[in-house]
């Protein structure tokens, strides 16, 4: 097979002929004779395929006369046979290389997002002010001081020191790991659709348009006696390892949330109601040839009440700090707890929902766990009483929680499913 590989994309051909006035004279040309083909044949195919079909068999007919008049040089060749490439689907990458979608030397064209959107080349530091809180500290005053400030400032911190042992979150990563590597994804989309647990692949995973770098699965998880029977039962520990994990993080998430009512002068218990919903998504994303081009997770705000996620000792989640995006650090036993929407309402803004997105790399795959704190589809979220005044008012207006998740569309596709769910 021709080696066609160099041009990963189109801009990596322009910037590599800069400069060269003949070489884009002969792009052009090849551009007037591709549309002219592509209107000819548009009136016989579908737009899609049509495309794809023309886009091959014109650049291979311009390259074969413009070598043999010596006019074009083989690397031109090889990007017209490189832009035919890109057409493709990832179905069609997927039955040509008989393997799994990630197993790709270069970055097809589908998972390429724009450059607005890409992580680009540019290194992007690891955020040493994003605090890792010590829960163990027997200052809670102390303690709260720093939860607050960090979700002030950052919406954003981890915690150590929480009372999770470390094996408890390090057997759960590999539980995953073994899920998203054992099944097949048709098994794994076909065994969901029955059990009512959802398994997303990057196959069906396009968002604007380019398939997100990773395989997902989300399942409701509380109460554990209701949800547990439908999980995957493969691998044969799912349920009793990640049950286990979920219940402990219940138990965090609850002692994070009552400092924080503490923190902000709310009444004991509120979040009670409010996080009745826990709802779990995993995450594995495949090393990846070119992390430049490609995402894990588009950045987004959670719409939860608050996120915790393990992400064991592969960093890749990134978070928007004045505007500039920075690596949240793999702490060791550290879980990161992000603030949701919800609670930046209920805290009238004094907390606040940060975006923040998934990245991938070379090396190794990596996996996160997010458990998502939620409140009741039918649950008002609002700006709580007690911190409005006459200098203080609401900044956000009442809404249903499912009025918000299903406007939103916060989980895509499947939001109506897991709302029915929960
Ligand atoms: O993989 C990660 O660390 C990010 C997960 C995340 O942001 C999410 O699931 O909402
Ligand atoms: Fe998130």
């Amino acid at each position: 097979m021709l080696e066609v590989r160099r041009f990963r994309h189109l801009d990596d051909f322009v910037r590599e002929n800069e400069g060269d006035a003949r070489a884009r004279l002969r792009l052009l040309g090849f551009a007037i004779c591709w549309t002219g083909f592509e209107v000819f044949l548009g009136s016989r195919c579908s737009r899609e395929r049509g495309r794809r079909r023309t886009c091959g068999s014109v650049g291979f007919v311009s390259a074969v006369i413009s070598l043999s008049r010596r006019t074009l040089k083989p690397t031109h060749f090889q990007l017209f046979i490189a832009m035919a490439n890109e057409e493709e689907d990832l179905k069609a990458i997927m039955e040509k290389h008989n393997t799994k979608w990630f197993n790709v030397e270069c970055v097809p064209q589908c998972f390429t997002f724009s450059k607005e959107e890409r992580p680009g080349d540019a290194p992007i530091p690891i955020c040493n002010k994003i605090p890792v809180i010590d829960l163990g500290k027997s200052q809670k005053i102390e303690t709260i001081k720093q939860l607050l400030q960090a979700g002030q400032e950052f919406g954003f911190f981890q915690v150590i020191n929480h009372g999770i042992l470390e094996n408890v979150a390090t057997q759960t990563l590999s539980t995953f790991e073994e899920f998203f590597n054992n099944m097949t994804d048709e098994e794994k989309v076909n065994v969901a659709s029955r059990k009512g647990w959802i398994f997303t692949g990057s196959e069906e995973e396009v968002k604007n348009g380019v398939h997100l770098w990773r395989d997902n699965i989300k399942h409701p998880c509380h109460p554990l006696d209701k949800c547990m029977q439908s999980w995957p039962d493969k691998p044969a520990t799912y349920r009793e390892v990640v049950g286990r994990y979920v219940a402990e993080i219940r138990m965090l998430s609850l002692t994070i949330l009552e400092l924080i009512c503490q923190g902000l002068g709310i009444e004991s218990g509120y979040f009670n109601e409010q996080s009745e919903v826990q709802l779990l998504s995993a995450n594995n994303y495949p090393a990846c040839p070119d992390p430049s081009l490609t995402l894990g997770i588009l950045k987004h705000f959670d719409p939860s009440l608050i996120t915790i996620i393990y992400q064991g000792n592969v960093s890749g989640l990134q978070v928007l700090v004045d505007g500039k995006w920075m690596c949240v650090e793999a702490v060791p036993n550290a879980f990161v707890v992000n603030i949701g929407n919800q609670l930046e309402i209920i805290s009238n803004g004094k907390l606040r929902s940060v975006e923040h997105r998934a990245v991938t790399n070379s090396k190794e795959a990596r996996t996160s766990i997010a458990i998502f704190v939620n409140p009741t589809p039918n649950s008002i979220v609002e700006p709580a009483k007690v911190l409005l005044n006459d200098s203080n008012p609401p900044l956000y207006k009442s809404i249903l929680y499912k009025d918000f998740i299903n406007a939103s569309k916060a989980f895509g596709a499947h939001t109506d499913v897991i709302q029915n769910d929960s």
